[in-house]
């Protein structure tokens, strides 16, 4: 049982071994820069951003993590936050797990912040911990869409798909990332969760225990770098919080 005396510690598991192919080609991702800086590193800030983080494990491309260990710690946090680096997997959920595996002892609640939404402002990371404190066992950041979205049978790429269903939209959100869990509830859903049969977030895996997953407001500028536009919209944002609010 936990001691509720002890104060509750928070950790940040940062999944960036992707390789970015939506991007094109060039360095993994995580380590492609914004206005200078790699991304990862803007992820890491935007997590130790937040004063309830004390530690972050960072799930580095596969090939150079000794290289991403150099790297941030060229770019070093204040003291009060812990730094790990580990070899990613070859999936999301994978590089996850291997996250999971390496946070310290003494964990209450975790995020898993993809470092390909480098830009969450802190006030989204402290909703989601909050929210987590407060008793809920998984919290996700959304927002409401602003396209419509078909439901289809998916076809080869160039021929026409035949829509199937029109979802009703107001009962639709888009997902970010920080998420965050009690560390147990989200070990949990990894353990049970075979890899392949798995979900695209985090919070789908705990949907599958069977446990209550609660959403908080999300951030529009809490976007995920996928596409090449998507850099530009970045570099965009970056360049008014320099010029406006003194951010590095
Ligand atoms: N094997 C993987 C795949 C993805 N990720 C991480 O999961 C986050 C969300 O993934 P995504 O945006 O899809 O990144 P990529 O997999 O790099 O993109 P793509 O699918 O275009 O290759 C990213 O921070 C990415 O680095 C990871 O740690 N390990
Ligand atoms: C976790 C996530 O960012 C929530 O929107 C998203 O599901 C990641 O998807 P990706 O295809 O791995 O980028």
């Amino acid at each position: 049982m936990s001691d509720p005396s002890r104060p509750v510690r928070t950790a940040a598991v940062i999944p960036a071994a992707g390789l970015g192919v939506r991007l094109g080609p060039g360095a993994p991702k995580a380590l492609r820069t914004l206005g200078g800086t790699p991304m990862l590193v803007h992820a890491v800030r935007a997590m130790a951003a937040s004063r309830a983080v004390t530690h972050i494990v960072v799930v580095a491309p596969q090939d150079d993590p000794e290289g991403v260990r150099r790297l941030l710690d060229a770019h070093p946090l204040a003291d009060r936050t812990g730094l790990t680096v580990v070899p990613g997997g070859t999936t999301r959920q994978e590089s996850v797990r291997r996250g999971l595996a390496a946070l310290p002892d003494g964990i209450d609640v975790v995020l898993v912040h993809d470092a390909a939404r480098p830009l969450v402002p802190v006030e989204t990371v402290d909703a989601v911990i909050a929210a987590v404190r407060d008793g809920a066992p998984a919290v996700v950041p959304a927002l409401p869409l602003a396209d419509t979205v078909k439901q289809v049978e998916p076809r080869p790429q160039g021929t026409p798909e035949p829509v199937v269903g029109t979802p009703e939209r107001s009962l639709l959100r888009a997902v970010q990332t920080p998420q965050g869990f009690d560390l147990p509830t989200l070990l949990a859903a990894h353990e049970i969760v075979v890899e392949g049969e798995g979900a695209t977030d985090d919070a789908g895996l705990v949907e599958r225990l069977g446990k209550p997953v609660v959403l908080v407001p999300g951030h529009e500028e809490a976007f995920k770098v996928t596409r090449p536009l998507d850099l530009v919209l970045a570099e965009a944002v970056l360049a008014r919080r320099r010029a406006t609010d003194g951010y590095v």
